[in-house]
C-alpha cells in the first residue's frame, strides 16, 4: 500500500480535476433528457452515464492502493467516499446498461403519464391534476383522477421495479452492500438508524392522530359519513393531495375559527399577477438578507423555472442541479403560482444554496452533512416565511390576528403541511426497505404498500386494489430511485435549525412566530454549518449548529404544542383508526 501522504494528496487533486470534467459531462446530458424527453436524449444520458462510471471504477481501484490509517479524518474520510461508488459499481456491461435503461424508461412513464377523461382530453400531473386535487369537492371526480393516474403511471411498471430492485441489488452486492436499502443508510453513519427513526415517528404518532381525527370530522361534514370505513380511515383520493402527503388544500375547509384571514396566499398570489420568476426571486432575497449567497447569473440564465409551452414533454418534479464545476447551478420546476409551489421553491433553492457554500471543498465532500441536511435548508428558511408576519410584510396578507384563534388556525395550516406529511415521510423507505432485503415479493409488492398506508398514515384505498396495481410506482421517488427518508429526516430537523437560527437572532417569543428575515447572525450560524458539506460526520455539524449532536422532536413538538392541545379538547375519544386495511364488501 502507498504510505506517502503527499503522493495521496496528488491523487485527490488529479481526481478532483478529472472528474468534474467527466461528472459535468454527464450531468449536463442528464439536464438535456429532464428538460426534453425524448429517445435520444435518453440514450446520450445512459452512454455518458456508463462512461463515468467507468471512469469512477478506475478511480475507485487507484484509490483502494493507498494506506488509509496513516491519513487524518478528512482525506480518509475522501478516500472512502471514492472508494463507495455505488451502483457505479457494476462491471458487467449488459447489466449494467439494462439498470440504467430500466431507471430511465421508468422515469420517462411517470413523467409523461396522462389521465384522459371523457371527452378525449388527458391531464398530466402538473399542472392539471395536481390543480384538481387542490380545488375540487367532487368526490366522483377525484375517484377517477386517483384510479386514472395510478392506471397510468404505477401500473406500467412493476415489472420493470421488479427487474430493477434484483439489478440494483447485484451491482451494490459488489461492493459488499447487504442490499440498496442498506447502501442507502450507510448515508447516517448509525447502524442503529432504522431504530432512531422508528423512535421519532412513535414520538410524533400521537400528534398526527390528532390531527387525522380532525381532520376526518371535517371532512365526513362536506363527503358524507357513508363514504368513509368503519375501520377509522381516511380515503386516499379526500386529503387535496394526489398521494394524501399533505393537505395544505383543505385549510379553508378546516380552519377552526371562520371569519379570520384565510392562511392561503394562493388566491392573494394569482391576484397580485405572481410568475414563477418571482416567486424564485423572492426566495432569493430571503437568502441575501441573512447575508448568504444569492444565486449566480449562471443559475438565473440556465435554470428551468416553468413547464414549456412548446410541447416538450419534460420531467416536471422539482429538482436542484449542482453540475460539479463551481459555476453551473440550476433548478428545473414547473413552477404554478400556488402557496404549496411557494414552498417547493424555497426547498429547491435551499437545495442550491448549499451547492453554493461547500462549491469549493473537493469534490467528493460536495454534500450534505447527510440527506436529511440537504432536504431541510430551504424548509427552514420557508418556516421563517410562512409566519404571518412574514406574509404581511412580503403583502400576501392583510391583517395579522394576535389573538389565540388566529394562532390556532395559522397552526393548522401549517400542521396540513408538516404533521400530515410524517407517517407518509416515514413509510415508503419502510416499504422499500423490506423489499430490497427481500422480505417483500413482487406479488406482494401492493398489499404491503397499503398495509403501511392503512396502518401509519389511517388512509385506505377508495377502491378494491388488484395485484396488477403497482401503487408505489404512483410517487415520483419510487421509479425516480430517490430515497425518502431524507424527508422525515429533515422534518424533523429542520424545526432543530429553525430553534437555533431564532436562539442565534436574539428571538424569544413563541417559536412558530419566528421570522429570521434580515438577521445575519442567523444566517452566518446557517452559512458555517452548510459550508462543512460532508467533511464530517452529521452529528458534528449538528452539535455545531444546535448545541447538540442528536435528531430530536422536541422543537417540533414545541412548534406545535398550542394546537395539540386545541385538538384534544375538539377530539376527546373520537380518535384513531384500525392497523388493517378495510376489506370491500364484495358487490353480489
Ligand atoms: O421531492 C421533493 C422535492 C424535490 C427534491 O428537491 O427533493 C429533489 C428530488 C430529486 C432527487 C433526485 C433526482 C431528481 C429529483 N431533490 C433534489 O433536487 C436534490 C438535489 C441535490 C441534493 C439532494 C436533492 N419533495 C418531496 C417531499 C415533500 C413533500 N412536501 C414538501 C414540502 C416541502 C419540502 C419537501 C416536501 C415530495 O415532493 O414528495
Ligand atoms: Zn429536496
Amino acid at each position: 500500500l502507498i504510505s506517502d501522504l503527499s503522493e495521496a494528496q496528488s491523487f485527490l487533486n488529479d481526481y478532483n480535476t478529472m472528474m468534474e470534467v467527466v461528472y459535468s459531462k454527464s450531468i449536463k446530458a442528464a439536464w438535456a433528457f429532464y428538460t426534453n424527453i425524448t429517445d435520444h436524449n435518453r440514450e446520450v444520458m445512459v452512454a455518458e452515464d456508463l462512461y463515468s462510471d467507468q471512469v469512477a471504477q478506475q478511480a475507485a481501484r487507484n484509490a483502494s492502493q493507498y494506506n488509509l490509517t496513516i491519513m487524518d479524518q478528512t482525506m480518509r474520510r475522501e478516500f472512502i467516499k471514492i472508494m463507495d461508488i455505488g451502483s457505479a459499481a457494476q462491471t458487467d456491461p449488459v447489466k449494467q446498461t439494462r439498470l440504467k435503461e430500466v431507471l430511465s424508461e421508468m422515469e420517462t412513464i411517470y413523467s409523461t403519464a396522462k389521465v384522459c377523461i371523457g371527452d378525449g382530453e388527458c391531464l398530466p400531473l402538473e399542472p392539471d391534476l395536481t390543480r384538481l386535487f387542490a380545488t375540487s369537492r367532487d368526490h366522483d371526480v377525484l375517484l377517477a383522477a386517483w384510479q386514472g393516474w395510478r392506471d397510468a403511471s404505477g401500473a406500467k411498471m412493476k415489472e420493470l421495479y421488479t427487474e430493477f430492485v434484483t439489478l440494483s441489488n447485484e451491482a451494490l452486492a459488489i461492493l459488499g452492500h447487504a442490499d440498496t436499502g442498506a447502501y442507502w443508510r450507510s448515508d447516517y453513519d448509525s447502524p442503529e438508524f432504522e431504530e432512531e427513526v422508528r423512535v421519532l415517528f412513535e414520538q410524533l404518532r400521537p400528534m398526527y392522530e390528532q390531527l387525522h381525527a380532525y381532520s376526518r370530522r371535517k371532512l365526513m361534514e362536506i363527503y358524507g359519513r357513508d363514504k368513509f370505513p368503519e375501520s377509522g380511515h381516511i380515503p386516499a383520493h379526500l386529503l387535496g393531495n394526489m398521494w394524501a402527503q399533505e393537505w395544505l388544500n383543505l385549510v379553508d375547509d378546516f380552519m377552526p375559527f371562520k371569519g379570520k384571514p384565510s392562511m392561503d396566499v394562493t388566491k392573494e398570489m394569482v391576484n397580485q399577477g405572481y410568475t414563477p420568476l418571482r416567486i424564485f426571486q423572492l426566495a432569493d432575497d430571503f437568502f441575501g438578507s441573512l447575508g448568504m449567497i444569492r444565486m449566480p447569473p449562471e443559475f438565473w440564465n440556465g435554470s428551468m423555472l416553468e413547464k414549456p409551452t412548446d410541447g416538450r414533454e419534460v420531467v416536471c418534479h422539482a429538482s436542484a442541479w449542482d453540475f460539479y464545476n463551481r459555476k453551473d447551478f440550476r433548478v428545473q420546476q414547473c413552477t404554478d403560482i400556488t402557496q404549496s409551489d411557494l414552498e417547493t421553491v424555497h426547498h429547491e433553492m435551499g437545495h442550491v444554496e448549499y451547492f453554493l457554500q461547500y462549491k469549493h471543498l473537493p469534490l467528493q465532500l460536495r454534500g450534505g452533512a447527510n440527506p436529511g441536511f440537504h432536504e431541510a435548508v430551504g424548509d427552514v428558511i420557508s418556516l421563517s416565511v410562512q409566519t404571518p408576519e412574514h406574509m404581511k410584510s412580503i403583502g400576501l396578507l392583510s391583517t395579522i390576528g394576535n389573538d389565540t384563534e388566529s394562532d390556532i388556525n395559522f397552526l393548522m395550516s401549517m400542521a396540513l403541511q408538516k404533521i400530515a406529511f410524517l407517517p407518509f415521510g416515514y413509510l415508503i423507505d419502510q416499504w422499500r426497505w423490506s423489499v430490497f432485503r427481500g422480505d417483500t415479493s413482487p406479488e406482494e409488492y401492493n398489499d404491503h404498500w397499503w398495509d403501511l398506508r392503512c396502518r401509519y398514515q389511517g388512509v385506505s384505498p377508495p377502491v378494491e386494489r388488484s395485484s396488477s396495481d403497482f401503487d408505489p410506482g404512483a410517487k415520483y421517488h419510487i421509479p425516480a430511485n430517490t430515497p425518502y427518508i431524507r424527508y422525515f429526516v429533515s422534518f424533523v430537523i429542520q424545526f432543530q435549525f429553525h430553534k437555533a437560527l431564532c436562539n442565534a437572532s436574539g428571538y424569544t417569543g413563541p417559536l412558530h412566530r419566528c421570522d429570521v428575515y434580515n438577521n445575519t447572525e442567523a444566517g452566518k450560524v446557517l452559512g458555517d454549518m452548510l459550508k462543512l458539506g460532508s467533511s464530517k460526520p452529521w452529528t458534528f455539524a449538528m452539535q455545531q449548529m444546535t448545541g447538540q449532536a442528536t435528531m430530536d422532536a422536541q422543537p417540533l413538538m414545541e412548534y406545535f404544542e398550542p394546537l395539540l392541545e386545541f385538538l384534544r379538547r375538539e377530539n376527546g375519544n373520537d380518535y384513531g383508526w384500525h392497523p388493517h386495511c378495510p376489506t370491500f364488501k364484495r358487490s353480489v
